[in-house]
């Protein structure tokens, strides 16, 4: 375990823990329901970091790190990397952001992320924003990306809608369950789906501030 960042996990001593435990909100939603595009703006005025689950694969993958391969082979597969990779780039990059505030984006994708975030830093989301789109209008933007990735082509997206509906919808019901999922629709034009995820983020303060 000592390969985890260390502020965020729970099994090390007490003194190397932050005070308080960082607030979190997972940014959930199939590929394409604009979760990168509404964290960009979610930043800028609420002073959260944003962490893509997607990006640190690819950072990752590209740093020619011993994964890379499995983690390139799974990604144009529409497969979701095992926790033990994933939940490591988050934590050390929380660390390494010295903010208290995440936006986790993409990230938990199946029952096996979930539950090993849970276990490994004993955070609850505060909340699960859930981005609501039809499978047509996420397959449009996908395609009209244009960000180089190896995965935006139809053979891909395909495999990532099933993925998508057999492991991530299901997480999304777990935290429904819960209570915690704040559901918006992501067919909407940006700024429509911007100002709905305000509300969500107002309220949160307008609750800290209490
Ligand atoms: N509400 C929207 N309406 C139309 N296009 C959008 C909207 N939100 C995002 N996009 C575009 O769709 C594509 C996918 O958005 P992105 O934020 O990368 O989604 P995700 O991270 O969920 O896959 C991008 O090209 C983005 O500019
Ligand atoms: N928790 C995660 C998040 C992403 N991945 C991999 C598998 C996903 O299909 C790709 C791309 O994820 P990303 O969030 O960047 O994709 P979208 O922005 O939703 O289109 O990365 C993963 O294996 N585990
Ligand atoms: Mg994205």
């Amino acid at each position: 375990m000592s390969s985890y960042g260390r502020c965020y996990t729970k099994e090390v001593n007490g003194s190397s823990l932050p005070d308080k435990k960082p607030t979190v909100v997972f940014v959930l939603g199939g590929p394409g329901s604009g979760k990168g595009t509404q964290c960009a703006n979610i930043v800028q005025h609420f002073g959260y970091t944003h962490l893509s689950a997607g990006d640190l694969l690819r950072a990752e993958q590209n740093s020619g790190s011993e994964n890379g391969e499995m983690i390139k082979n799974m990604i144009k597969d529409g497969q979701i990397v095992p926790s033990e990779v994933t939940v490591k780039l988050l934590l050390w990059a929380m660390e390494e952001s010295g903010n208290d505030k995440f936006l986790i984006d993409g990230f938990p994708r199946n029952e096996e992320n979930r539950a090993a975030f849970e276990s490994v830093t004993g955070i609850e989301p505060e909340f699960v924003l859930f981005f609501d789109c039809p499978e047509e209008e996420m397959e449009k933007r996908v395609l009209n990306r244009n960000q180089g990735r190896a995965d935006d082509n139809i053979e891909s997206i395909r495999k990532r809608f099933k993925v998508y509906t057999q492991s991530s919808l299901p997480v999304i019901e777990y935290y429904d369950s819960k209570g915690k999922v704040r559901k918006i629709d992501a067919s909407k034009p940006v700024e429509e789906v911007f100002e709905a995820v305000k509300e969500f983020f107002t309220s949160l303060d307008d609750k800290v501030a209490a």
